[in-house]
């Protein structure tokens, strides 16, 4: 499998240095808690940010007799070191309001010591710190490819956090955790850099030094020390420590140590003696303690736990995706030029070359010769004589990563045997431009006048029930009899939620066979008019998709019994109340748009119940035509009451109806024939046109607007984003 530069590189950074960022992240997981542990102790009394310096000082030496220290922690946990009336020495957390004494610091803990070492240098000294910091390193870069590759599946910074279609549990979180977890796990490995890099003594030690002038020191005018502007500006929260001077001599001072300054100030008249400010890299290196460790602050500490636990998981589904993308390996036991069967895959994921190889084992088994490759890589074929392209679609309708360049190669590559081609598209409803690139494929084949043999088949999320169907189409029309084994493809549905059966109609009452179902799901689910209901009747792959309309909630479905129809019966025998499993399939392409100027809605038999859903929805009274294709007015019935109340209240504009065993017989081609400046009026407007029934209908009203658009001069498929349907 081609991969881009991206993604090998994530993964090649990933492989090299996992074991090293799993140590890390666990020793990291428990580290969090240590700012959390401490955070909670009852040794914060005040609101820091008010309580200037000079207040607490003096409070302080009203208090005690001596004073030799103040120190505001990360905690902002206020230490001191006194000497009392008794002559004792007292050092732990006061409140700096009151100068009282809290309780003495513990002794830190032996085991976080222990876990930090471990964390810091896994006991190896200089040589395990720098290990830590390249591992830290790599982690950055690992993080960096990884917002890469985002960004490249959504297609550009506006889209990064866009919705992601949950197609597989690896995949999707580790690409959703990938992004919340971005700005915290970049944070920790450059901190975590920059701590290893000071400890290697990297950065310049410029320590700015204070310059007294001694000769000019005065004892007077003596100020209060609560008066001292100076140390009345200072808020608590911006200390770090104070050294009380060390005598009454005029040459000791307080020597105060800020966030980003230090200061001497004169303790009898509060001048200040000199100040200079901290060296960027004393800056640099607290703020990186900070954000790398939580210190002093609980929030942060848990983003930090969070941000590490989710390492881990990308750690499992990155294996995990890993080891899928591997098993789909590209082995042939044929030549290019010996096969007369060549299957050409385009996949960005492997799934796709997964049903590709099941293909070519089956076609081999019965004593072909079958050659698999990329679309990229495609080639002269000396002796083939039918082509399978099997692809899926990525970006917005575009190639996967090994066929990108396909379309290039089409025109270049010279092929000087002719052969028939199918296009097998891999892709999912969820998207709007649904298995667009199999399309392009198949046009560009058919302008190389190359013979179509099948129209282009579409396999919605990796459905082995529809991948069957066409294996069987394709296989009669090569004139073979090939059946790929369940068993050799992961075939079980996910995501199964379970239905109620609300109302089920009798068939034998409708003359087309035809009954409605009503069901409501147990839990709460998102659902809406033209999307899928995909369901199982034989409790295995086999898949059989119903398109869903939505009216007060509940979710209706308008079925035709088949005789031998494996979904129509199992449905048809569902009783009121009865539970059963299936899943919603989104189908983006075949929503009721939320602005149009006009909507155009043509469906014949079953296909016209998600319209009755989309009119339903339609409470913006956007001006919609439905022209409703059905055998007589008796097979009308089953919609009559939901489109009077459509008509009654504006969500539905005009009603055509198409009566095929009445009287003139009539059908909705018919009706678009008559009303084509109408028609031609909608798609030059940039109204929008919804097809829902079967495909012969869809086939009918596409010849018509082909010959509209041909007798207006205008090219049909300019209008073709316009029209969205579904047939079948
Ligand atoms: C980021 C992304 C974009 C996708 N875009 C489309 C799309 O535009 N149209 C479509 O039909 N399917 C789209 N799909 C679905 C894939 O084509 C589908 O899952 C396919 O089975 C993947 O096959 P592969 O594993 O061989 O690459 C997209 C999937 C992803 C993850």
């Amino acid at each position: 499998m081609t991969i881009s530069i991206w993604r090998y590189s994530h993964l090649t950074l990933a492989i090299s240095s996992f074991v090293f960022i799993l140590l890390a992240s666990v020793t990291g997981i428990i580290l969090a808690f240590e700012p959390i542990l401490e955070q909670i102790q009852p040794y914060k009394m005040a609101d820091l940010d008010t309580l200037s310096l000079s207040e607490t000082i003096t409070v302080f030496k009203d208090t005690y007799p001596e004073v030799i220290a103040l120190e505001v922690d990360a905690n902002e946990f206020v230490l001191a070191s006194v000497i009392t009336e008794e002559g004792e020495s007292l050092s732990g957390y006061f409140n700096p309001q009151t100068a009282v004494f809290l309780g003495e610091k513990p002794e830190a803990s032996t085991f976080f010591q222990f876990v930090t070492n471990l964390h810091r240098s896994l006991f190896l000294k200089s040589t395990g710190r720098f290990l830590v910091g390249f591992c830290s390193f790599l982690l950055f870069l690992i993080s960096i490819s990884g917002a890469v590759l985002v960004l490249q599946r959504q297609r550009g910074f506006k889209k990064f956090f866009a919705k992601i279609v949950n197609e597989n549990f690896s995949q999707y979180w580790h690409v959703v955790l990938g992004r919340w977890s971005l700005i915290p796990i970049i944070i920790i490995t450059v901190t975590g850099v920059y701590l290893s890099l000071e400890k290697f003594d990297v950065f310049p030690n410029i320590k700015s030094s204070h310059e007294v002038a001694y000769e000019t020191i005065a004892a007077t005018p003596v100020v209060l020390i609560n008066n001292f502007p100076a140390l009345q500006e200072v808020k608590l929260s911006e200390l770090s420590s104070v050294e009380f001077p060390f005598s009454d001599d005029v040459e000791d001072y307080y020597t105060v140590e800020l966030e980003d300054r230090a200061l001497l100030v004169n303790q009898f008249t509060g001048e200040i003696l000199s100040e200079v400010q901290s060296p960027l890299t004393s800056v640099l290196s607290r703020l990186s303690i900070q954000l790398h460790t939580g210190k002093g602050s609980i929030v942060w500490s848990l983003i930090l736990a969070v941000a590490t636990i989710n390492i881990l998981f990308f750690i499992y589904s990155g294996f995990v995706m890993t080891f899928k993308r591997r098993q789909s390996r590209i082995k042939n036991k044929f030549t290019k030029n010996s096969s007369t069967f060549v299957i050409l895959v385009g996949s960005e994921n492997g799934s796709t070359l997964v049903f590709a190889n099941a293909l070519k084992e089956q076609l081999m088994a019965s004593g072909h010769s079958v050659f698999l490759s990329e679309l990229n890589a495609y080639a002269t074929y000396k002796n083939v004589e039918h082509v399978i392209v099997m692809t899926s679609t990525y970006g917005e309708g575009e190639a996967p990563v090994n066929a990108t360049n396909f379309l290039n190669l089409l025109n270049t590559v010279p092929q000087d045997k002719s052969y028939s081609f199918s296009v097998v598209g891999f892709g999912s409803l969820a998207y709007p431009e649904f298995c667009k690139f199999a399309f392009d494929i198949d046009v560009s084949l058919q302008q190389q006048g190359k013979q179509q043999l099948l129209p282009v088949c579409t396999i919605n999320d990796k459905s082995f029930s529809s991948f069957e169907q066409w294996v069987g189409l394709w296989s009669k029309a090569v004139g073979l009899t090939i059946v790929v084994p369940s068993s050799s493809l992961d075939v079980k549905p996910k995501h199964l939620k379970e239905f109620k059966v609300i109302s089920v109609t009798a068939s034998k009452d409708n003359p087309d066979d035809t009954f409605k179902i009503v069901l409501k799901p147990n839990k709460r689910l998102q659902f809406t008019s033209g999307d899928l209901l995909a369901i199982y009747p034989k409790n295995d792959y086999h898949e059989r998709l119903y398109s869903i309309g939505k009216l007060h909630g509940a979710l209706h479905l308008s079925v035709k019994l088949h005789a031998q129809g494996l979904g129509s019966g199992y449905l048809n025998a569902l009783k009121k109340d009865a539970i059963f499993s299936a899943r919603i399939i989104e189908n983006k392409n075949f929503h009721f748009p939320k602005k149009s100027s006009r909507v155009v809605l043509i469906g014949n038999g079953t296909g016209v119940l998600p319209f009755l859903g989309m009119l339903d929805q339609n409470t913006k009274n956007i001006p919609t035509y439905l022209y409703c294709g059905l055998r007589n007015q008796q097979s009308y019935a089953l919609y009559e009451n939901e489109l009077n109340a459509s008509l009654a209240n504006g969500h539905l504009a005009k009603l055509h109806l198409a009566l095929s065993q009445e009287q003139g017989k009539v059908y909705v081609q018919d009706l678009l024939l008559r009303d084509v400046v109408f028609i031609f009026e909608t798609l030059s407007m940039g109204g929008t046109l919804m097809i829902c029934g079967s495909l012969a209908m869809y086939q009918g009203v596409q010849s018509v607007l082909r010959q509209l658009c041909e007798a207006n001069k205008t090219d049909f498929e300019s209008f073709r984003h316009l029209i969205k349907s579904d047939c079948y």
